[in-house]
């Protein structure tokens, strides 16, 4: 396998023109990206992206979220600071617009995303922007763009800049006829949230566009992401991240689902390090398009014990939000990643008591630094 991997590695070199950066084959292949906007139906260009001495040059949409800042922190350690720019239509606060590059960008407006990537010579294409699923449901018109009309958008531009592309799905791609215990990759998908339909949308046409086009798209289905310095962006999950800022400040929580709702869940650590991983895995190892990710499964009540752990005089009510509660109870009890695990090494890192640990250490020292201050 290792010979096999080292022989093709050796060929692609050889036949591999220095500015071009087209994925080797034997049969000629277009190194000029063509947009499926502008092409006949018989297009076969192929997705690729730097040479593999050099470090890609990222963009990252709707990166002010919860995040983009933690994933731009990661990837310029690793490619270099000027190598990765941050996007989004908000304004970043001063100690992100001071780490590295910003940029202002609608992925509504494609000419501007184009002139994004063609400018600073963009190969990979992060796209975070979305409107999650409990804000999506109260503004179904900006969701529905957003999510459906923007990964559009995204989709033609990577293609046609022969980017490799990342999206992002969920657990909120599953709905009520899934199985739920556990989920695996590949099932009945009928969410009932217009996040969770255009998430689908995007695993399907994203996937599409890998086998017509040769778009080397990547996507991970996330659990619900808890981070301890940003803050969710208005999801079914966010009670989860919200529990730890309430035991610290007032040791009291009102948390919008019942008690006994199993969600998979994961640190935004292990989010982050797997983003990375699957970006930067050999092709050949990648059976799919389309990875479940997983790292632990709990209620809030199981969460709530942990959290007593470390604060045992706090206190938890139940007061059940019915919009967030019908959509967590259509989603994965748990995740079945196997398919990650097998084919690119996947593992995580926190478990429930590590998570927990982890954020009232964050947390716990910046609540020391202020009250110093
Ligand atoms: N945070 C989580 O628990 C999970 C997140 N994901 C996915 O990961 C990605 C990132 O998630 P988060 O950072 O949590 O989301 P978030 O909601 O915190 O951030 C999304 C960002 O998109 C930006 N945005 C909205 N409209 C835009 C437009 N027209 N053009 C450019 N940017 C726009 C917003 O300003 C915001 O900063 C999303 O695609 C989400 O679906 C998937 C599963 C779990
Ligand atoms: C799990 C997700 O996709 C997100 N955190 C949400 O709750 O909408």
């Amino acid at each position: 396998m290792t010979v096999i991997r080292n022989l093709s590695r050796a060929i692609s070199q050889v036949l591999q023109s220095p500015g071009c950066g087209c994925q080797t084959s034997i049969v000629p292949v277009r190194c000029i990206g063509v947009s499926p906007r502008q092409v006949t139906s018989d297009a076969n260009f192929h997705s690729v992206s730097f040479s593999e001495t050099d470090h890609p040059r990222v963009l990252i949409t709707g990166g002010l979220g919860q995040l983009g800042v933690g994933l731009a922190k990661l990837l310029r350690k690793r490619f270099g600071k000027n190598n990765v720019i941050l996007s989004d239509i908000r304004k970043p606060a001063d100690n992100v617009f001071y780490s590295g590059p910003f940029i202002y960008s609608d992925i509504l407006d494609y000419k501007n995303l184009r002139e994004i990537v063609v400018n600073n010579r963009i190969t990979w294409l992060i796209h975070y922007s979305a409107l999650l699923s409990a804000v999506g449901e109260a503004n179904v018109p900006l969701a529905r763009a957003v999510n459906i009309t923007g990964l559009h958008n995204i989709l033609d531009i990577a293609a046609e800049h022969s980017l490799r592309l990342f999206v992002p799905s969920t657990i909120g791609a599953f709905g009520p006829t899934s199985p739920r215990n556990p989920t695996p990759d590949l099932c009945i998908q009928r969410p009932r949230t217009i996040y969770g339909v255009s998430k689908v949308h995007a695993e399907l046409m994203g996937e599409y566009y890998h086998y017509r086009y040769g778009l080397d798209f990547r996507c991970l289905r996330y659990p619900g992401i808890i981070s301890a310095d940003s803050q969710p962006g208005g999801g079914t999950t966010d009670y989860a991240v919200q529990v730890f800022h309430d035991a610290i400040k007032t040791g009291k929580f009102q948390c919008n689902l019942k008690p006994d709702t199993r969600l998979p869940m994961m640190y935004i650590d292990d989010c982050l390090k797997a983003t990375l991983e699957v970006m930067e895995a050999p092709a050949e190892l990648l059976t799919m398009r389309t990875y479940n990710i997983n790292a632990m499964s709990f209620t809030p009540e199981e969460l709530v014990q942990e959290v007593q752990k470390h604060v045992p005089e706090f206190e938890v009510t139940y007061n059940v939000d019915p919009v967030r509660q019908a959509i967590a109870d259509s989603w994965p009890m748990n995740f079945d990643d196997n398919n990650a695990r097998k084919d690119w090494g996947w593992k995580h890192d926190y478990d429930l008591p590590e998570l927990v640990t982890t954020m009232f250490n964050f947390l716990g020292s910046e609540s020391r630094i202020a009250q110093a201050n």
